[in-house]
């Protein structure tokens, strides 16, 4: 049995993906009303409208129910995964980390937070070009299970591979990570570029430009440039930063036409995680000496500065060598 804790809409369609070999499925949601209608409907409409869930998903909010699963994939919004976890009954499972952000305050990666947490569990990554929906609905993927012990990390790439789901393993967890925290606020970015309707050129630019970003902050932590370069990172912020399935793409699309971000993060349900990682992300970048123009100007977009004036900031840069 594995166990998936946070009933949004990616720990739902991890779920139901792990569930579509008939595996049995642990899913634990905070709010019960969540985990009733789970399982009175086999739906969640609140999160993943439109999907019917296997019967071999059970939900509860009872976390202690998670204790008999073998091992636990981590999908609450990356701001409380620690706090969650501290609450999760002991044992020694391993966890697979599918959030994407950064720890506010700690600055922390997940792979950092979780074994504070909880000591006793090997933890391993799951990152890569995943819009829920999708991946509920069977529709092929592929991505980066990143783990440091690599005896582990391919006993887990088999149990939850799936035929349209397919992991691909890594020992990068920094970099796996960097990519997936990184994307979110490089896809609040492009998000203006469309709200603003500036063209699919500067979108582009801004892709290529957001990856060098990524790629200067990963190699300051560690990471490797093909990790940086392949599903978690590269592969995740194309689709993150071309689509306004993507949350966080939406709300830069609503501040470029105009809204502001308050008013648009208002408004969300569901979480945007770039708008959490964009602040302490400048912040890491800031001290480090690392130079993230693309970062910093979705931290003024965030912080109310006027779209218009932002990117005539941006685009009146000193010219450079691309390198
Ligand atoms: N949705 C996707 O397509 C997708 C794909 C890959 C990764 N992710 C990542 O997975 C993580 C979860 O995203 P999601 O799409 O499931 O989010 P979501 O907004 O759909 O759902 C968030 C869930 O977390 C719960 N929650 C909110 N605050 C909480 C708290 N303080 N403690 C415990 N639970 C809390 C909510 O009740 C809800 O069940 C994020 O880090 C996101 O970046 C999402
Ligand atoms: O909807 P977003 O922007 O949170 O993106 C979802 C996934 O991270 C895409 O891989």
């Amino acid at each position: 049995m594995i166990g998936v804790i946070g009933a949004g809409a990616w720990g739902t369609a991890l779920a139901q993906a792990m569930a579509s070999n008939g595996e049995d499925v642990v899913l634990w949601a905070r709010d019960p009303a969540v985990a009733d209608t789970i399982n009175d409907s086999a739906t969640n409409p609140a999160y993943l409208p439109g999907i019917t869930l296997s019967p071999s998903v059970r939900a509860t909010s009872r976390i202690g129910d998670l204790a008999a699963a073998e091992a636990w994939l981590v999908v609450t919004p990356a701001q409380a995964m620690g706090e969650v976890l501290r609450t999760a009954p002991a044992g020694d499972q391993p966890l697979i980390l599918c959030c994407k952000g950064i720890e506010a305050g700690t600055r922390r990666l997940m792979s950092e937070v979780a074994p504070a947490a909880r000591p006793r569990s090997p933890i391993a990554v799951l990152s890569g070009p995943t819009f829920a929906h999708e991946v509920a609905a069977g529709l092929p993927t592929a991505v980066t299970l990143a783990c440091a012990d690599p005896a582990l990390g391919e006993r887990l790439v088999q149990r939850i591979a799936r035929p349209t789901f397919r992991p691909y393993l890594s020992d990068d967890v920094v970099g796996a990570e960097i990519g997936g925290a990184v994307k979110n606020v490089l896809a609040i970015a492009c998000g203006v570029v469309a709200g603003a309707r500036l063209g699919e050129n500067g979108r582009a630019s801004l892709i290529a430009r957001g990856f060098a970003e990524m790629s200067r902050f990963g190699r300051a932590r560690g990471a490797r440039e093909s990790t940086i370069a392949g599903l978690s990172g590269l592969g995740d912020l194309v689709l993150t930063c071309s689509s306004q399935r993507s949350r966080n793409f939406a709300l830069g699309f609503g501040i470029g036409e105009g809204r502001t971000a308050a008013e648009l993060l208002g408004d969300r349900r569901t979480v945007a995680e770039g708008a959490f990682t964009a602040p302490v992300l400048r912040a890491a970048a800031d001290e480090a000496g690392i130079d993230m123009p693309v970062t910093a100007a979705v931290c003024d977009l965030l912080a109310g500065a006027q779209a218009a004036d932002v990117i005539r900031t941006l685009l009146s840069r000193p010219l450079r060598a691309e390198a």
